[in-house]
């Protein structure tokens, strides 16, 4: 189903039962009918939250970053009102991303490879260092006596 379909609080309220279960998490409507058996938290909690907002309980779980991936999962669009920045109090920004913006993480990941790798202050580590720590061996040196010119 389109991800991207919006609906009302009253719509999602329709749907409150077992065979027929959806909850509104941050914003985003999620039809957990065929996750009910498989919640580890088990079928009551979500069954008691059918039709209603439940992003309050779901967030007290603490629920696991694999949890709100199974979020994209069962979504099947979002409520009237619902604004992407919501997203960034259940951090789920990391995961949504992709999805919501398909290319721009493509684009990032490309962005991510063609970097340089080697931060600056490594440039100077590597060659300046040695070569300044040689100088002074040998000014050291030939303050010592050891080394004539
Ligand atoms: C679509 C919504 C939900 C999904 C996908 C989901 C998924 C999960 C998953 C994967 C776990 C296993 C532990 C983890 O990975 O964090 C879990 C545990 C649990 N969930 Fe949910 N959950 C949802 C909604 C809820 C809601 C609304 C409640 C409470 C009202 C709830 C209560 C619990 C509890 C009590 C546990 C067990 C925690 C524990 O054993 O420490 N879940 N859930």
């Amino acid at each position: 189903m389109d991800k991207q379909r919006v609906f009302t609080l009253s719509q999602v309220a329709e749907h409150k039962s077992k065979q027929d279960c959806w909850i509104i998490i941050n914003g985003r409507v999620v039809d957990v009918t065929k996750f009910l058996e498989e919640h580890p938290g088990g079928e009551e909690v979500l069954i008691e939250s059918a039709g209603k907002d439940a992003t309050k309980e779901f967030q007290d779980i603490g629920h696991s970053k694999a949890a709100k991936n199974l979020l994209f999962k069962y979504q099947i669009g979002y409520l009237q009102g619902y604004k992407a920045s919501d997203d960034s109090e259940l951090e789920l920004n990391l995961v949504t991303d992709s999805i919501k913006e398909p290319n721009k993480a493509k684009e990032m990941k490309a962005y991510v490879i063609k970097e340089d790798p080697k931060p600056k202050y490594l440039t100077f580590v590597e060659y300046l260092l040695p070569f300044l720590a040689a100088a002074f061996y040998l000014y050291y040196r030939y303050l010592t006596g050891a080394l004539q010119f």
